[in-house]
């Protein structure tokens, strides 16, 4: 499993546990920055990630911002990209098995690192149902795609 990771400034301590995470467990990961708590702008790095992920170069991404609202609403500008913007293992677990989510958004400010390692094995963990879920994602990508015209 390789895995895009991104943060703007309010999600940098964040990124480095879930990158240290992520290294204990062996799993493959680039980090696309930010790389320090010098204020910068998210969308930058939601643009980043939520590209190498449409040219499948990635599995899946991690962004996180001070919320996880910003960072997410921008990746999921990008066609193909759905990004959910998560609190909890359950809802974590649930973007994986129903909508297929292949960026995961944290916010830093808004769920403690414990609890967040556990959203991040939650998601990464899970696996996508398709069936009845397929045929309403198809129905997302129609949607993208009338508005992309
Ligand atoms: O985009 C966000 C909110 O949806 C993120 O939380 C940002 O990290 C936040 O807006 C940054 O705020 P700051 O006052 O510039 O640190």
């Amino acid at each position: 499993m390789k895995i895009a990771l991104g943060c703007d400034h309010g999600g940098y301590n964040l990124k480095q546990a879930i990158l240290e995470h992520l290294e204990k467990k062996g799993i493959e990961y680039k980090d696309f920055g930010c790389y320090s708590i010098e204020s910068c702008d998210y969308p930058d790095f939601a643009e980043k990630v939520a590209e190498a992920i449409v040219r499948g170069e990635y599995d899946c991404g991690i962004l996180v911002c001070g919320t996880g609202i910003g960072i997410s609403i921008a990746a999921n500008k990008v066609p193909g990209i759905r990004a959910a913007h998560c609190t909890d293992t359950f809802s974590a677990k649930a973007a994986k098995q129903h909508n297929n989510a292949n960026i995961l958004a944290l916010g830093e400010r808004i769920t403690g690192v414990g609890l967040a390692l556990d959203i991040v094995d939650a998601y990464l963990e899970a696996e996508f149902e398709g069936g009845r879920h397929q045929r309403r994602i198809d129905k997302i990508a129609e949607i993208e795609k009338k508005y992309s015209k």
